[in-house]
């Protein structure tokens, strides 16, 4: 099952937290995981296989969208940051609506992330 990791720069120390605390489902086999650029790194210096596509501001929602398009990538963990102003907001907003379109769950915040996370453990 591929999973998709982002997270905005504001909310980067959430992900790292939130990964740690999940790190061994996120170290299982079936599990496959993908990431925006930077997201990624925070990925691999807890060291898990991750395949990294573009930073966002560069492309990165954009690609990760077009998996979500084609039925690739089944959940989405994109913590956002609100409080702040993105230049690539329209590719944030086309991840988001690919989820909605396709019916992928998306989790917009650690809480919510952890509930999926609940979820698929079960
Ligand atoms: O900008 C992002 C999501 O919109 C995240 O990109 P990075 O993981 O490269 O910082």
């Amino acid at each position: 099952m591929e999973i998709a990791i982002v997270a905005h720069d504001g909310k980067k120390d959430e992900m790292n937290f939130f990964l740690t605390k999940n790190l061994e489902v996120f170290k299982q086999d079936h599990i496959r995981l993908i990431a925006t650029g930077t997201t990624g790194k925070i990925a691999e210096n807890l060291g898990l296989n991750v395949h990294r596509f573009l930073s966002g501001p560069l492309g990165g929602d954009a690609q990760i969208a077009a998996r979500v398009a084609e039925g690739i990538t089944k959940m989405v963990l994109f913590f956002r940051d609100p409080l702040n102003a993105h230049p690539h907001e329209p590719d944030i907003m086309m991840l988001m609506r690919q989820c909605d379109v396709h019916n992928v769950p998306l989790a917009s915040n650690p809480a919510t992330a952890e509930l999926l996370i609940m979820g698929l453990k079960h």
